[in-house]
């Protein structure tokens, strides 16, 4: 029996896309759990605060989530909700992902106010985005486009797209229909182009190892086909050892009890890519990934993260 607790808190980053994900996850809850009080305890994370230095340099996804694991050791919450992409590839010890939820449009999205598409962009134009692994993959593509820093939450790239500051951005396709901004996307872009994020698009729940009880209150929010994809994107991540500070990428779809997952690792302007495609079957997803690592390897791949400045 999932027994819920009277009370539930959730703890959540501040910014509008963080709480939209709170909410979704506590209007589920509460429905689930009608009798517990479901909050929301937002809290303001260091990567929230430095917003001038591109992530790769003070210290990546843990930014994100550190706060929030702090108020899930101390009792102060129950669960925190996060983007999966921002959680970094081993949580550190005492804490588990109880649940992973089922993942909105993966693809980056083209923003512009001027231009439909990448490729109607002239060349020399500015495109805004602090994603190694974007820049890497729009440069293969686009050698003559110049790319630039852009950093902050969603509401803040947006308007310095609107400042002029940049002929056009590249966002998570998944922000911007969960912030009711779809409207915004001028072109998907496909995954095939612009190999998605390890687990872009997906929610993660994330608990106090300790608290055994959440899990089966959790349970019904897990989508294990979207739990499965991304085990393997960050099975093949993991392996690589790759982080937010290398261009790298990888995209996995179930079909048929089946998982087809692309990956890729690039140098930053692109012109050093591998790429690998692996299928295999649902009931060893990290392992499919430590295989496409290797293929990726065989390619090179370490031959590229070598060259890279990881610090
Ligand atoms: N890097 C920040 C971040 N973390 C999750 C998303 C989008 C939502 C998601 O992928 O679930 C974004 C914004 C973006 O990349 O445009």
């Amino acid at each position: 029996m999932n027994t819920p607790p009277k009370k539930i808190v959730i703890a959540s980053r501040e910014s509008a896309l963080a709480m939209w994900q709170a909410k979704h996850i506590q209007s589920r809850l509460q429905a689930l759990y009608p009798t517990s009080t479901v909050e929301i305890l937002g809290m303001t994370t260091t990567g929230d605060q430095i917003l001038d230095s591109p992530l790769a340099r003070i210290g990546g996804k843990g930014l994100f989530v550190k706060e929030l694991e702090q108020a899930l050791a101390d009792g102060r919450a129950d669960l925190a909700v996060h983007s999966m992409k921002d959680v970094p590839m081993n949580l550190p010890d005492g804490f588990a992902m109880a649940a992973i939820g089922e993942r909105e449009d993966a693809r980056d999205a083209f923003v512009s106010n001027d231009f439909d598409s990448l490729a109607a962009l002239p060349d020399g134009s500015i495109v805004g985005t602090s994603s190694l692994r974007r820049q890497s993959q729009l440069q293969a593509r686009f050698p003559n486009l110049k790319i630039e820093s852009l950093r902050g939450n969603l509401q803040t790239r947006l308007r310095k797209l609107d400042e002029g500051q940049y002929a056009a951005i590249i966002l998570a396709a998944a922000g911007l229909i969960r912030l009711g901004l779809e409207s915004r996307i001028r072109e998907l872009i496909s995954p095939q182009d612009s190999i998605p994020a390890v687990g872009q698009g997906a929610l993660g729940i994330e608990i106090n190892a300790s608290r055994t009880d959440m899990i089966a209150v959790l349970a019904p929010l897990n989508h294990p086909a979207t739990a499965a994809c991304v085990e393997a994107e960050r099975g093949m991540s993991r392996a690589l050892a790759g982080s937010c500070t290398v261009p790298i990428g990888a995209y996995a779809q179930m079909k048929d009890n089946s998982i087809t997952m692309t990956g890729f690792v690039a140098s930053v302007d692109g012109k050093e890519m591998v790429k690998e495609k692996v299928t295999g079957s649902i009931e060893n997803p990290e392992k499919l990934g430590q295989l496409l690592a290797e293929k990726l390897v065989a390619l090179g791949a370490n031959r590229i993260l070598a060259t890279l400045d990881t610090h």
